[in-house]
């Protein structure tokens, strides 16, 4: 059989066919009123996963997407050829400035590794250090095509900052812990988490959103969860929260509450289709049912809960339910790196093995939990190639040898691409890295930053 290079096939042709573009937005790109990006020459991964040959258009003024096939000539273009563009990936749980952390403690369990390493190195993180390990991150995920994501950490206003000069898309949180604190400074530390989301909500152009980020059930007060989660659904502030991540933490509450912690959650009023919880490894099938039902969607870890051998999340079970199932790397001292196709590549092996089935979490499952899944939880019209949607892209380069022969570009993604094999990233209509420079960060003088601030950690 003769080799043909899949790249040399024209796959579901659109040129000459119309474009998917709005009238309005069509009559505008034509009038010259709007500036545009046009990605040229390569194929489109589409919302049902299908992968198609096409341009796409991009309003850089509004930073969404025009059209997508045989479009108007743009004012810019980015070259895709041999490249597959796809939604830029969503990293739906970190905690950016922990970079710094990246491999300042290992093979550890989750409480042991919080308690004798990282909390007591996390004390004297200055807000310099969380801005430099948060540019840091912020420089790893768009070097591998991540173009929003969502943070829980303090001196969060840094972050802000960061993510505005970045470029990227952000849901982001002041992380509260009330254990070991004296009243008021717990009640100050919500009152912090609270004051931020409302203050920062639509910072950096809208880029920024924010959320009421209590850190976990056991770890925050029940009377002050009750009293702040109250506060944030009247200043209409989503939740974030790590649940149900090792079993050390749900036997506790069960045994004290005589319920589940998901339950328990539920009862406090944290469970709602605007909040998005981190893990979800240790959830029975009654929580399971709960977040479907309530539309609260679950951050799955794969990395971190491997690491820390927390436990393998039933991810299978959770899409079977209808959940909405997001990827996240968590901070990079327990992964240890942000690059979100070694998350899908883990989700989809982890799944297999925690069903014991080979078909379970598949690739497409594993693709569409780091873009669309990712997108909803975090609340952002993102995460699909469409009219319409945010101009959030990864350009992912398809000629490497790791990526030859291509029989099936969804099967690449989630299987055999890395975050080197990104080309170009672009958010909100920006380009933010063309043929593997960043545009919106020095990357040498990043690195540089980061590496001496975690040089003067404690
Ligand atoms: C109070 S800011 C967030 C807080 O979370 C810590 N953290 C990092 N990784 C995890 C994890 O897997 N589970 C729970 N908490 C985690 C981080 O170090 C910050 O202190
Ligand atoms: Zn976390």
């Amino acid at each position: 059989m003769p080799a043909v290079h899949p790249l040399d096939t024209p796959l579901f042709l659109t040129r000459g066919a119309r474009s998917v573009i709005g009238p309005a937005k069509e009559a505008a790109a034509h009038a010259g009123t709007m500036s545009t990006l046009q990605i040229t020459d390569g194929r489109v991964l589409l919302p049902d996963m299908s992968v198609e040959t096409g341009d796409v258009l991009v309003n850089q003024d509004s930073g969404d997407i025009v059209a997508v096939g045989d479009v108007e000539t743009g004012d810019e273009t980015l070259n895709a050829d041999g490249c597959l563009i796809m939604p830029g990936l969503v990293n739906a749980h970190t905690h950016a400035a922990m970079s710094l952390l990246r491999g300042y403690a290992d093979d550890k369990p989750l409480d042991a590794w919080l308690r004798e390493d990282i909390w007591p190195a996390e004390a004297s993180l200055t807000p310099e250090d969380v801005r430099a390990g948060t540019e840091l991150a912020l420089l790893e995920f768009i070097e591998s095509g991540v173009t929003s994501f969502a943070d829980m950490y303090f001196h969060e206003p840094e972050v802000v900052d960061a993510v505005a000069d970045a470029g990227l898309r952000a849901r982001l949180g002041h992380g509260v812990v009330t254990v070991g604190k004296d009243e008021a400074d717990a009640v100050a530390d919500n009152e912090e988490s609270l004051a931020f989301a409302r203050e920062y909500d639509g910072a950096a152009d809208g880029r920024v959103k924010t959320a009421y980020m209590p850190h976990s059930l056991t770890t925050v007060d029940e009377a002050l969860l009750r009293e702040f989660t109250a506060e944030a659904r009247e200043a209409g502030v989503p939740l974030h929260f790590h649940a149900n991540e090792t079993r050390d933490e749900v036997d506790p509450i069960v045994e004290e509450r005589g319920m589940r912690p998901l339950a328990y959650a539920d009862d406090l009023g944290m469970l709602t289709d605007e909040d998005f919880v981190a893990h979800g490894v240790h959830s029975d099938a009654s929580e399971i049912e709960l977040l479907a039902e309530r539309g609260t969607a679950v951050v799955h870890c794969p990395a971190s809960n491997m690491k820390l051998a927390s436990g393998a999340a039933p991810v299978q079970a959770y899409r079977e339910a209808g959940a909405t199932v997001a990827l996240g790397t968590d901070g990079a001292a327990s992964n240890n790196d942000l690059d979100v196709f070694d998350e899908m590549r883990d989700a989809a092996m982890l799944g297999k093995l925690a069903a014991e089935d080979a078909s379970a979490v598949p690739a497409e499952a594993a693709v569409d939990m780091a873009t669309r899944g990712g997108a909803d939880a975090l609340g952002f019209d993102a995460g699909r190639i469409e009219p319409g949607a945010n101009a959030d892209l990864a350009v992912v380069d398809f000629s490497a040898t790791h990526l030859t022969p291509v029989h099936d570009y969804v099967s690449h993604l989630a299987y055999a691409a890395r975050g080197s094999d990104v080309r170009h990233t672009v958010c909100d209509g920006r380009v933010l890295m063309r043929d593997r420079e960043v545009e919106t960060l020095d990357a040498d003088a990043v690195r540089a930053r980061a590496a001496d601030a975690a040089a003067n950690l404690d």
